[in-house]
């Protein structure tokens, strides 16, 4: 493990989110699986877990700064990065599964117009109600059913960073410098090659489609 990943490790699986309420609640179900038992080359930035997120502070369900995906997805993860290391490539996840009681915080935070400590670096241009119906954080998520992923190439420039609520954010945004094009261009291509798609509201959020059985999950991270 590199520094910096030995540093993001031991500052996310401090996450606060739940250490208040007593511990994890919930047990992962089966076919869940942390992504770090499948495909340890995948650096892990679980931003939810800590404060570097939209909110300003670690948000309710995630115990751990822990990625857990279905297993299938997981899978998939693995031979992306496989691939991604053929061309001397690194994936990070931001976000993996996510707990409905971390979107029914979100809720609660987009209802407080007195929150606005993130505004200037996660949503400068719009108000933080609107970011529901705009489609950048989803009330019924399917990043709570293990199919989601949010996820960079490492060092390269996307032309925003992870989670910036913007309109440059849009995959397929015009107003991209011709790098920034082709480094999403990159990435798209390696993730529609082991079967994930793209939302084209926001470059870094795929899902794998097409699995039996997806159903949204509350259990803790851990
Ligand atoms: C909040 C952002 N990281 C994200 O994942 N957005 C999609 C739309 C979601 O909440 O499922
Ligand atoms: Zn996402």
């Amino acid at each position: 493990m590199s520094r910096a990943d030995k540093a993001s490790a031991t500052l996310l699986t401090l996450g606060g989110g739940c250490l208040d309420q007593g511990g994890p609640r919930g047990e992962p179900p089966e076919n869940f699986v942390r992504l770090a038992d499948v495909a340890p080359g995948v650096r892990q930035e679980m931003r939810y877990a800590g404060s570097e997120n939209f909110m300003g502070r670690p948000v309710p369900g995630y115990c751990a700064g822990q990625c857990w995906l279905r297993r299938e997805v997981a899978e998939a993860l693995a031979a992306v990065q496989r691939d991604a290391e053929s061309m001397g490539r690194r994936l990070v996840v931001y976000d993996c599964y996510r707990p409905q009681r971390a979107t029914r915080a979100f809720i609660a935070w987009a209802a407080d117009p007195a929150d606005e400590l993130m505004k200037a670096e996660y949503f400068p241009h719009l108000g933080k109600e609107t970011l529901f119906d705009l489609g950048y954080i989803a009330r019924e998520s399917a990043h709570s059913t293990g199919v989601a992923v949010d996820l960079a190439l490492i060092g390269l420039d996307f032309g925003t960073p992870f989670d910036l609520f913007d309109e440059a954010s849009g995959s397929h945004f015009a107003g991209l410098s011709a790098e920034a094009k082709q480094n999403r261009a990159e990435l798209f291509a390696l993730m529609e090659r082991h079967g994930f798609v793209n939302f084209d509201k926001e470059w870094w959020h795929f899902t794998l489609e097409n699995l039996e059985g997806v159903a949204p999950h509350d259990f803790d991270v851990r």
